[in-house]
């Protein structure tokens, strides 16, 4: 889908960013034109981009042809031809202030009035590129994130002269592309996801260069203790060390010695062959999770949410895009403002002053708005506010990972939202789940779906990253996620689009019923991990598929295809996707016109028989039908039936 008033959008610049930023727009249906200063660099781009739409095509990964997304796409090396028709132009030039104004500056001459001048920069100030042009209204940035093909995030980052439509309208442009816009309303250096990188980074460093902690022991500690899904140091040999140095350099903020050692030996990362770990010699970013030791994981993430809440208090982003835009764009599983209310803001306050006493260093500097929140008493989420304001007790939400509504027909539509790490079931998601299914009022409900957000999964099982940190004894209990759907008083049917494998499946196998995309698969891949289903998996395929097939899954953990699904029973239906949303919807129907106390009780009855002897299973049937005999339902259902009309049941 295409945002209306944009047509034609230009990209200026073909190199990694630009020609990935021309790719995902061409894919979303806009006219593109790419331009770089010489043929030969269009020419590599648009080549890139032929083998990257080759690539998903492959996968299956995308509805149309590569050649006809490429059929979409000009080059040319003429920046007035490439800009004169555009809505829309998106500069992704090497990252230097004297080039980009000259760029805009030229692009000012060449457009209407009417044309949004984006920059894709990463790290340069919009509002000093906007300088170069009559209205800098108009200039905002776009920030893609590499590689853009894959990655969900975009900062919209907002000058001190743009527009507030103008923002608006880029952030409508990057949802176009089924990607997610955060605003960044004032371009702070590093706008978010870096400025919150920069501690992630910065302190490990600190520590290592004053002798406090080993580089391994940074890695390990934050890895496999607090989940973030790369060491600071394997991260910094990613990106290279001398980028880090150079913002810091520039940004005039102090360089820890170890940093400043490396990139005067020229052992700036994986790209030199040696950085903070050997890639040449050694075996790369090799630390265990036992390296971690004592490693003070607190003085990190203190850093990190201190500088959430500058963020926050200076109103450069809401704790909501902070805690997106660090999911999305650098991979964490929670945001900062998520995790300082999960630590306690007094805890984060008392060790920055702590830090601060001991070294005098000004970036232990608590912010003002982390003192704010902590005098208040908003200390995090055992206080029932911090960043965020948690759950009452009074029904449900706020939720994080997970988004809910209720139409008025009374259809609950839940929506795992985690399309980054293909919905993974995390802990904090599954309370959520958990949390919803229980707490919400069931007498404006008469049934329920669950999908996963994005286009890949349902959901791709539990969130491995989290393992590490994992207390056998927590998991030994029934999921109660599972369970509270299972239980649910109405009907919930799995919206599967996509993998749906490991916790996933036993997710989709908790609801009553599910409905497949023909290009999702199933499976239990658990064994290839050394476990085993644990949230029901086991005993629901044995019931629902029987034991041969059910053994299949999981001895083998392979993955089937819906249509094998279908074939096992294991989903009610596997259509092709654009049958998909008419198939629910005809289930849909049904559910939401039915007797409420009738599903409800066939709910039950269906569940708890299906662990009976035959005896009791009637027994119980025979209550449950004696039971409805009993409702008003079934007086209005048998007086349509004889009116000839259709019933329309109150749930009485
Ligand atoms: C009791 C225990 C129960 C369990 O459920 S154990 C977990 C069972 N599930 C699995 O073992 C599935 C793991 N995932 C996969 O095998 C693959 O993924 C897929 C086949 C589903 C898709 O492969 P591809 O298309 O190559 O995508 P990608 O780059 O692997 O995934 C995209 C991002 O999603 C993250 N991700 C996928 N599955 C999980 C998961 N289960 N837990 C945490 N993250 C996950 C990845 O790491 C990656 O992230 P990045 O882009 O940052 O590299």
């Amino acid at each position: 889908m295409t945002v209306d008033d944009i047509g034609r959008v230009a990209v200026l610049g073909a190199g990694n960013m630009g020609h990935g930023i021309a790719e995902v727009a061409a894919l979303a249906g806009y006219e593109v034109t790419m331009r770089d200063v010489e043929q030969e660099f269009v020419a590599d781009g648009y080549e890139n981009i032929e083998w990257s739409l080759r690539k998903l095509a492959e996968k299956d990964r995308i509805e149309e042809s590569p050649e006809a997304v490429l059929d979409r796409l000009d080059t040319t090396a003429d920046l007035a031809a490439a800009v004169t028709d555009a809505d829309l132009v998106v500069e992704a030039a090497p990252e230097r202030m004297a080039l980009k104004r000259e760029i805009f500056a030229e692009v000012e001459e060449h457009t209407g009035e009417g044309t949004i001048l984006a920059s894709n920069t990463s790290s340069l100030s919009i509002t000093d590129i906007a300088e170069a042009v009559s209205d800098p209204s108009r200039v905002v940035g776009l920030h893609f994130f590499n590689p853009p093909v894959k990655m969900d995030l975009v900062e919209v980052v907002h000058g001190e002269n743009t527009a507030a439509s103008v923002a608006e309208k880029g952030a409508e442009f990057v949802e176009s592309l089924g990607k997610t816009p955060i605003h960044v309303r004032k371009d702070v250096q590093g706008f978010v996801v870096n400025s919150i990188l920069g501690p992630y980074g910065g302190e490990p460093a600190w520590m290592v260069s004053e002798g406090e902690a080993t580089i391994r022991a940074a890695d390990a500690a934050m890895v496999h203790e607090r989940g973030y899904p790369m060491g600071p140091f394997e991260l910094a040999d990613l990106t290279g060390i001398d980028v880090g140095y150079h913002v810091r350099t520039e940004g005039g903020i102090p360089v820890p010695p170890i940093a400043e050692e490396k990139v005067e030996a020229g052992d700036l990362g994986r790209k030199t062959g040696s950085g903070y770990y050997s890639y040449e010699d050694g075996d790369g970013a090799d630390y265990e999770p036992d390296d971690a030791g004592d490693f003070d994981t607190l003085r990190v993430e203190a850093r990190m949410v201190n500088e959430a809440a500058k963020l926050v208090g200076d109103d450069v982003a809401t704790p909501e895009a902070v805690d997106t835009g660090t999911r999305l764009g650098a991979g964490f599983a929670t945001g900062p403002c998520r995790r300082g209310d999960e630590l306690g803001l007094d805890v984060v306050l008392a060790k920055l002053r702590e830090l601060q006493e001991a070294t005098g260093a000004e970036r232990y500097e608590p912010a003002d708005y982390l003192v704010e929140l902590v005098e208040a008493g908003r200390i995090g989420e055992d206080a029932g506010q911090g960043f965020y304001e948690y759950d009452t007790g009074d029904g449900p939400g706020p939720y994080r990972l997970l988004n809910y509504e209720t139409d008025d027909e009374g259809l609950l539509a839940v929506e795992l939202d985690r399309p980054e790490r293909m919905n993974a079931l995390s802990t904090d998601l599954l309370d959520e789940v958990a949390d919803l299914f229980r707490s919400v009022d069931t007498d404006e409900i008469r049934c329920a779906t669950i999908e996963g957000a994005g286009d890949r999964a349902f959901s791709a099982g539990a969130d491995i990253g989290g393992f590490a940190d994992v207390e056998p004894t927590d998991v030994m209990d029934v999921t109660p996620a599972f369970e509270a759907v299972n239980d649910f008083p109405r009907p919930v049917l799995a919206k599967v689009d996509g993998y749906c494998l490991g916790a996933g499946l036993e997710l989709a196998l908790a609801c009553d019923l599910r409905i497949a995309t023909t290009g999702s698969e199933f499976g239990c891949p658990e064994i290839r991990l050394g476990l085993i289903p644990g949230g029901g998996g086991t005993q629901r395929l044995l019931r629902i598929l029987g034991e041969t097939r059910a053994k299949e899954l999981v001895f083998r953990g392979n993955r089937i295809s819906a249509e094998r699904a279908e074939d096992w029973g294991l989903v009610n239906r596997a259509v092709p996707a654009d049958e998909f949303d008419a198939t629910v919807e005809a289930f849909l129907d049904d559910l939401l016109s039915g007797p409420p106390v009738g599903l409800k009780v066939a709910k039950t009855v269906l569940n708890e028989g299906d662990d009976a002897s035959l005896a009791a299973a009637l027994a119980l049937e025979s209550q449950g039908f004696g039971l409805l005999m009993s409702t008003d339902d079934v007086v209005e259902g048998t007086t349509a039936f004889a009116q000839d009309r259709e019933p329309e049941f109150e749930g009485r």
